[in-house]
């Protein structure tokens, strides 16, 4: 449903600014029917790939093909399959829901019979049921965004774009916005690509695409992900981390990232597991330890090993000195 191929963008820099390398010869296929998350540090680029994949920004090189359609020959095209949520909102707050919904669905030639024929479909997928004569700003902040998603699902798009949807909503509104999404998927096929730094939200997802840096360094199923790391994760919190990180690396050979003020170890040596570590490390280390767990790796774990492994691959470092 979409390839990105080789694309990169270069802001350009100013007077006193150089130019910006925001997207590094990016290369990711999604096909149709997949819900993905792409995730990234701030910083990585997420923004500006999804505006050069809804069509507001043109990339400096490289190729977007959305449903076989090009999005750089013939944005009409591949932007009529789309549905976009922005992350800022995108609805007249002073207006009812319907009253967005019914000038949104007019700019579309959808009036009448059709509207409501098309309204009702779109209220399907969300929990607006008996609040469309009600104000945007006396929703709640889950039913405000939901209100984005059925403006957008009116035209009835095979593919959504959402650019960290959830953001600020509570687990209960993130948990019933993200159901919507995936029954979309599952019940009609649609194709989602949705940036969010909430990994929690990535675990069931058939995808998951991380960025560092402008470039993709790993694309693959949450279980596949997950596999990269074979062992259990080390998580320590320390009143010295830095002085953790470098004991640890002294005496034992042990690579810890920082992430935060948290240390994270989870490549133990080879003649050792995490909980064997987590004794020595209370034994040898006592004063130096706050707290101490051993956990199965989730999704944030692999994420800040690959992104921990970019940086220093990058500076030639070692993951530790490169801490997010
Ligand atoms: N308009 C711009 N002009 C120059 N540089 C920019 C511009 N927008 C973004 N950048 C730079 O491009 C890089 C990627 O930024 P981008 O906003 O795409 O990342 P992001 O992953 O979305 O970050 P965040 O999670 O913080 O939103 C950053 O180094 C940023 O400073």
């Amino acid at each position: 449903m979409i390839r990105i191929e080789a694309l990169t963008h270069v802001y350009p820099g100013g007077r006193r600014q150089p130019p910006r390398t925001a997207v590094a010869d990016l290369t990711l296929h999604i096909p149709e029917g997949r819900f993905t998350i792409l995730s990234g540090p701030n910083g990585s680029g997420k923004s500006t790939l999804f505006r050069i994949l809804c069509g507001l920004a043109r990339p400096s090189r490289g190729r977007v093909l959305v449903a076989g359609r090009d999005l750089l020959a013939d944005p009409a095209a591949a932007r009529a399959r789309m549905g976009v949520v922005f992350q800022s909102p995108a609805v007249d707050k002073h207006l009812s829901v319907q009253e967005n919904l019914s000038i949104h669905a007019a700019l579309y030639g959808l009036t009448g019979a059709a509207f409501r024929a098309r309204l009702d479909e779109a209220l399907g997928w969300t929990d607006l049921d008996g609040r469309l004569g009600d104000r945007v700003d006396t929703l709640s902040g889950g039913l405000a965004r939901q209100v984005e998603l059925a403006k957008c699902l009116l035209t009835r798009p095979r593919l959504l774009l959402l650019d960290e949807p959830t953001t600020g909503l509570d687990p209960a509104s993130r948990r019933s916005f993200l159901s919507a999404l995936t029954r979309l998927r599952r019940e009609r096929g649609m194709t989602v690509l949705m940036t969010s730094h909430i990994f929690s939200e990535a675990e069931d997802v058939d995808s998951v695409a991380i960025m560092a840096n402008g470039r993709l360094l790993a694309h693959d199923t949450p279980q596949a992900l997950r596999a990269r790391l074979n062992t259990d994760v080390l998580v320590i919190d320390s009143p010295e981390p830095d002085t953790l990180v470098e004991r640890l690396r002294a005496d034992l050979g042990v690579t810890a990232i920082r992430h935060g003020d948290e240390l994270r170890v989870d490549e133990p040596p080879g003649h050792t597991d995490a909980v064997a570590l987590l004794e020595r490390v209370l034994k040898d280390y006592r004063p130096l330890v706050r707290g101490i767990t051993v956990k199965q790796p989730a999704l944030e774990d692999v994420f800040i090993h690959v992104t921990a492994e970019a940086r220093a691959a990058r500076s030639g470092a070692t993951p530790q000195e490169t801490a997010a």
